[in-house]
């Protein structure tokens, strides 16, 4: 069962069942949902595992979860892996150095890691939305990897309708392009005058409006997101650490039950959630080292304690992924930690002062897990160059990873590094990368340039994008989100938007 991080307000049940988690993700006080429990895994079942595919692992971990959704269902949303570049291998691990290993997270569909939960999350979601006979809106914003990722899953799933936020140049071309040019008539994709947060800030807030949901129930629509505020996608993002693990067993470079390192490029903290989840079931994580880009709020708030957004701005960096401010799943991190109440009073304070000091010993208890790091965008392009000077190609969010490594990793233990995208998304931060320059490169002149140089294919769904019509191509203010949901459902707006 699941409970809520802000404690519950009386209006809404105690204690909910996944499906009611994911159809209904915003809990009581703006909070979310998390687990009562997490299930325990040990070092039998990780023996065990090393013997397994990811798709078995996966499903063993659901069935640990005893989740509300039926053994088929968890079956046929497991199955999506097989779409992905290696079906028996999803998630490969690159070694590329020694002790340094790569969790390859983004060969599915749209090239980021987010297809690893994004993926099944869909084929479930619009599997309850068609059971039930219910037609949901999903929400999504994104700074540049949801928002391809929702929109692959849910692209023409009957009794589902999505709407994508983007802040409008705060991606890269590759990944508006991602978005703009879908076609299937279930999708709508809006451009944001503003950043990353005001597009989060917005589904937030549309999430909890009692007023839009009541313009939307009476046309019997329900409301759901697919951000990483919604438990259906931290489920998908716990399994893929225990598989690095597991990958490491069976390559001989763990011995079974000792430590090892993640290091987790950050934004939104919902990858990072799913590493500490992992290690509280068990996996035997020593600490899990957070990387963040000059938007460095994570790194002050694991270093000092304090989460402050006074005085800061967000700023636009090469890896656009990770331009957060507002990083939504520290919450569940804080509930785990201090409780309701605490993790109430702490939310609260940063709505009204805009910062939340930890105690003393709150800050020792978050480092127990947590260490943090954050680099600028020439240190990510000379890990880049280096690397790919080695024949090995990182795109610029995990080149954030190699400062933890460099400066975090105490202990000779492995380290597993979380790739989240592809380079084929960021094509011209490599490029500048490679050839050591500054040129203002096209998308597409900067992948052929990379290809050839590096004898690399660009995948077909990267490099057929160019010839797409661009279909969605509305930008506008933060104020007139909820009137352009409205035009796209054919609905009259009741109240605010008028
Ligand atoms: N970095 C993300 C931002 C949204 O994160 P999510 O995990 O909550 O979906 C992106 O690329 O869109």
């Amino acid at each position: 069962m699941f409970i809520e991080t802000r404690g519950n307000d009386g209006q809404r049940p105690n204690k909910v069942p996944f499906s009611f988690a994911i159809l209904n993700p915003s809990a009581s006080f703006g909070g979310l949902y998390v687990p009562e429990n997490l299930p325990k895994i040990d070092t039998t079942f990780l023996e065990k595992a090393s013997k397994k595919s990811y798709k078995e692992i996966t499903l063993d971990i659901l069935r640990l979860f005893n989740i509300d959704i039926e053994e088929e269902v968890m079956q046929k949303a497991v199955a999506l892996y097989d779409t992905f570049d290696d079906a028996s291998e999803p998630t490969p691990l690159s070694q590329i150095e020694e002790d340094l290993f790569v969790n390859e997270l983004y060969h599915g569909p749209t090239r980021a890691f987010k297809d690893m939960a994004l993926q099944p999350f869909g084929y479930i979601l619009s599997h309850l939305a068609q059971k039930l006979n219910e037609q949901y809106l999903i929400l999504a914003a994104t700074s540049g990897d949801t928002g391809p990722a929702t929109l692959d899953t849910f692209a023409n799933k009957p009794n589902i309708k999505v709407v994508c936020l983007y802040p409008d140049g705060g991606t890269s071309d590759v990944q508006r392009l991602q978005m703009t040019t879908q076609k299937s008539p279930n999708l709508k994709i809006i451009g944001i005058h503003g950043n990353f947060d005001d597009a989060q800030n917005a589904l937030k807030s549309l999430l909890a409006s009692p007023s839009f949901k009541e313009t939307l129930n009476a046309k019997e629509i329900k409301l759901s997101a697919a951000n990483s505020v919604n438990f259906g996608r931290i489920i998908f993002q716990i399994i893929y650490h225990i598989y690095a693990y597991v990958a490491l067993l069976k390559k001989d470079k763990v011995e079974l039950g000792k430590p090892f390192y993640t290091i987790i490029p950050s934004g939104n903290f919902g990858n990072a959630l799913g590493a500490y989840y992992a290690k509280k079931m068990g996996l035997p994580i020593e600490k899990i080292l957070i990387a963040s880009n000059i938007n460095n709020i994570l790194t002050d708030l694991i270093t000092t304690g304090v989460y402050d957004l006074r005085n800061r701005s967000l700023l636009q960096t090469t890896s656009p992924a990770m331009d957060i401010l507002i990083s939504s799943n520290v919450e569940r991190v804080l509930f785990d930690k201090f409780g309701a109440a605490r993790t109430k009073e702490l939310m609260d304070s940063l709505k009204e002062n805009k910062f939340y000091t930890l105690s003393k010993e709150e800050l020792a208890q978050l480092q127990e897990d947590f260490e943090a790091v954050y680099s600028d965008d020439a240190f990510g392009k000379e890990q880049i160059k280096h690397y790919a000077d080695q024949g090995y190609i990182m795109d610029p969010h995990t080149a954030t990873c190699l400062k933890a490594y460099k400066e975090l990793k105490a202990k000779p233990l492995p380290c597993v590094l979380c790739s989240t995208a592809e380079w084929t998304k960021f094509a011209p931060t490599m490029f500048n990368a490679i050839q050591q320059n500054s040129v203002k490169y096209s998308d597409k002149e900067a992948l052929e340039g990379i290809s050839k140089a590096l004898h690399v294919k660009i995948p077909e769904c990267i490099s057929t994008l160019f010839n797409e019509p661009v279909i969605h191509n509305k930008i506008v203010e933060k104020e007139s989100i909820e009137a352009e949901i409205f035009d796209f459902l054919n609905l009259t707006c009741k109240k605010e938007c008028q």
